[in-house]
């Protein structure tokens, strides 16, 4: 298989940089051309390997570690999509300065998902190339809802002719607790690995009573925005999770009518499957 069947693709959240290697070429049932419609059809492409990092500005351990992680794979064409500038830009620099290839960024409109938004530009790209990958997942009749609990957390429906229709966007369970401790004189931040479990709703101490909080109100959050999407649906949608706060809370979505996929490299997929679409301009 030669170099140019392979793919970096880089996925820049505003925490962390997910990358995946993409080793068979993309196949596409369907030609998937800027202005078509997708049609849901033909399997997930999954990376065959993965690394990814806090970035930290003024730290460079991640960006180091990267380094590490890309020196076998110099000379590989890399498509990066990216929600936050300083950390997009500093992950092209180490891309390049490892030697791969052609690291393009991939913007919005490059992407074959039509949208029904006020302002398709402003949408953040890793909600489109979630709708991107999900338009490969779901049943041609189904629509689909994404749940992506990233730094933020959005919830976003895809229609089932294949076009992203918007959502919710609402603060992460991170930064939720962060907004906490920072705003109040007496709460203290909770580690990530303390919302990782349903915690007791009546929590008896500060601590429980914020896993309390802070883990039912985006399972409750979620739950009550999915079901005003679902009114608006005539056939039941499918749920797919991603982020790095989606394996605490995929078992306790979904429902009889709802079924719940967790899909750690959505994101990533879409870039892969985007990278058949025509290339952009470079920049
Ligand atoms: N162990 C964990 N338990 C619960 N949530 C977590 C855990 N680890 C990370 N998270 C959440 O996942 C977020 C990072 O996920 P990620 O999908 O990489 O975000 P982004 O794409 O915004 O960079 C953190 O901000 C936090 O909200
Ligand atoms: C909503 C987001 C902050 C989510 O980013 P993430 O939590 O995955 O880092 C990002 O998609 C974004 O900056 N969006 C721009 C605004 C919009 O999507 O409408
Ligand atoms: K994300």
């Amino acid at each position: 298989m030669g170099e140019t069947e392979r793919l970096i693709a880089v996925d820049v959240g505003n925490s962390r940089v997910k990358l995946g290697l993409f080793e068979r070429p993309v196949e596409c049932e369907q030609a998937a051309q800027a202005g078509l419609l997708p049609i849901a059809g033909g399997a997930l492409p999954e990376p065959v390997d993965t690394f990814s990092f806090a970035h930290v500005e003024g730290e460079p351990s991640g960006y180091n570690a990267l380094r590490e992680w890309l020196r076998p794979h110099a000379g590989i064409p890399a498509l990066l999509a990216s929600v936050h500038r300083s950390a997009g830009q500093a992950t092209i620099e180490a891309l390049r300065g490892c030697g791969v290839d052609n690291c393009r960024p991939l913007v919005g409109k490059q992407l074959p998902i039509a949208t029904r938004v006020d302002q398709p530009e402003r949408v953040g790209i890793d909600r489109l190339l979630a709708g991107v990958a999900a338009n490969r997942l779901r049943r041609p009749e189904s629509p689909a809802i994404v749940v992506d609990l990233g730094t933020a957390l959005t919830i976003d429906l895809i229609a089932a002719d294949g076009a992203f229709e918007g959502g919710a966007i609402l603060p992460g369970l991170r930064m939720a607790s962060r907004a906490l401790h920072d705003q109040t004189d007496a709460l203290p931040d909770i580690a990530m690995q303390q919302l990782e479990d349903s915690p007791d709703a009546v929590g008896r101490n500060t601590v429980d009573a914020l896993r309390a909080g802070l883990f039912w109100g985006a399972v409750g959050a979620i739950r009550e925005v999915v079901a005003r999407q679902r009114d608006r649906l005539t056939v039941p949608p499918q749920l797919y999770l991603t982020g790095g706060a989606a394996p605490s809370v995929a078992r306790l979505l979904g429902g009889p009518d709802c079924t719940v996929r967790y899909l750690p490299h959505l994101v990533l997929s879409g870039v892969a499957i985007a990278s058949e679409s025509k290339p952009g301009p470079a920049p």
